[in-house]
């Protein structure tokens, strides 16, 4: 009966079950109980270590939940990962620069990459029967090129997700695969590969036919992000180190959540900064569903878009990709999970509008509200903000104030200063909700 296990257990008697299992063996010799309370002695050091494993964690969980958060958000290209370099840049720079070897090999890949797209676009443009600008001679360039071109699957093997090994890179989330492309053997050997040919590769892109075609098809290699052609001298010499600007330029796509955590380093420039995290998510529209699960916890979101009205989405090519943007931008505002969430929007790549005003974009052609506004730099981002501006204003469920940045983040020091705007906003904010509750 219960009671009476109790009573005894309280009695002392040796009917408790503790002290059963607590008691010596009959018999035990000396050297035995010396191993036992050895053991003994062991399994109560593991125990606490435990507790301490456990103590720790819980206290990561409750410094995780009282540390600021912030989302980047965005259609794919946006340009979010970028950004996530330039905070890293800023406050961990020793993390950052601890990882130039790794991002050599990406910038190698990037220009694999791109070989890759010219060559596909030679064979193509071979095979149509119309009046060609390149000949066979190019096609035994690219058969030349092979030896590099291999290389592309054999990197992607050591650290792609998927069996697909050729197209856009993209790496297993986590931070694993820096270290992969930063030491194996295998990556150096490609990277050996590739300096070996630097001569053909220049010679290959030195060739207006080869350039006149890309810019006859329209492949954007150049808008793309990760476009290194125009720096094989430099990136294939034997000791190169990427610039912080080849890093902002490296191209990887997103496939799952990236967490950053953000302590400040005692060698930062950033004193007074509070330690922080950052999500960086995949942008393409399949992938979005794993925006949600982030909406209650984050303080802070950083919406990117660049102004590409003139351009559609590479996963849906009859999406524009300026609408798209607006569409994204009005259910993030109406968000209710999001109402107390600062929104802080980026428009981003305006190196790229600039470029395209200057080489004769005509806005109204695309965008037929926008009238016979100036058709300047100036023109658009004004007419754009304040649409932008007004679909915050009536889709947000409660009145919130609107931040709003022009950047052109593979600039790292005009980018370093909004990037350092944003922080102190974001923190602003942060301690004077605090405050509040
Ligand atoms: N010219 C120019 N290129 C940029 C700018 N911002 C980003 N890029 C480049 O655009 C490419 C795409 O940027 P990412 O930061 O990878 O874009 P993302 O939003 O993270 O894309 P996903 O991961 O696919 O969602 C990269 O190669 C960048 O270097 C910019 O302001 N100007
Ligand atoms: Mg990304």
């Amino acid at each position: 009966m219960a009671t009476s296990v109790a009573s005894r257990a309280r009695g002392g008697s040796l009917d408790d079950p503790f002290a059963v299992h607590m008691a010596p063996p009959a018999g035990e010799t000396s050297d035995q109980r010396t191993a036992r309370l050895a053991a003994a002695q062991n399994a109560d050091k593991t125990s606490r270590q435990i507790d301490e494993v456990l103590l720790q964690s819980k206290k990561i969980l409750d410094k995780k939940k009282a540390d600021v958060k912030i989302l980047l958000l965005g259609q794919s290209e946006s340009g979010k990962s970028t950004v996530l370099k330039n905070f890293r840049l800023r406050f961990t720079p020793q993390y950052f620069d601890g990882e130039r070897a790794a991002w050599r090999m990406v910038i190698l890949l990037n220009l694999i990459g791109s070989l890759r797209v010219i060559c596909e676009t030679i064979e193509s443009e071979l095979e149509s029967p119309e009046f060609s600008l390149v000949s066979d001679l190019h096609r035994q360039r690219c058969a030349d090129l092979a030896p590099v071109l291999r290389e592309e699957e054999i990197i992607n093997q050591l650290i792609s997700p998927s069996k697909q090994l050729l197209g856009e890179l993209y790496v297993r989330p986590g931070g694993e695969w820096k270290t992969i492309l930063a030491s194996s053997e295998v990556a150096q050997n490609s990277a050996s590969v590739v300096l070996s040919m630097r001569d053909e590769i220049e010679n290959f892109w030195a060739d207006t036919a080869v350039r006149e075609l890309m810019e006859k098809k329209e492949i954007p290699i150049r808008d793309g992000g990760g476009y290194f052609m125009d720096d094989v001298a430099r990136i294939t010499e034997a000791d190169y180190v990427p610039t912080d600007s080849d890093i902002l330029r490296a191209r990887i796509k997103t496939m799952g959540v990236e967490e950053h955590f953000f302590e400040k380093e005692s060698a930062s420039a950033a004193r007074g900064v509070k330690d922080f995290w950052i999500y960086d998510v995949p942008g393409q529209r399949g992938s979005r569903a794993a925006w949600i699960p982030f909406f209650d916890m984050v303080q802070a979101i950083v919406f990117l878009t660049p102004l590409s009205f003139y351009e559609v989405l590479e996963e849906d090519t009859r999406v524009n990709r300026l609408e798209d943007s607006v569409i994204l931008w009005k259910d993030i505002c109406a968000n209710t999970l999001l109402q107390n969430c600062q929104l802080i929007l980026f428009f981003n790549k305006m190196d790229i509008l600039k470029a395209k005003l200057r080489a004769g974009l005509i806005i109204n052609e695309y965008v037929p509200s926008f009238a016979d506004r100036p058709n300047t730099y100036i023109g658009a981002t004004t007419y754009f903000k304040e649409k932008f501006k007004a679909y915050h204003k009536r889709s947000s469920p409660k009145p919130r104030s609107f931040f709003y940045y022009e950047t052109t983040a593979v600039d790292t020091r005009s980018t370093a200063k909004i990037i350092g705007a944003v922080h102190e906003e974001i923190f602003r904010k942060h301690l004077h909700d605090s405050v509040l509750i």
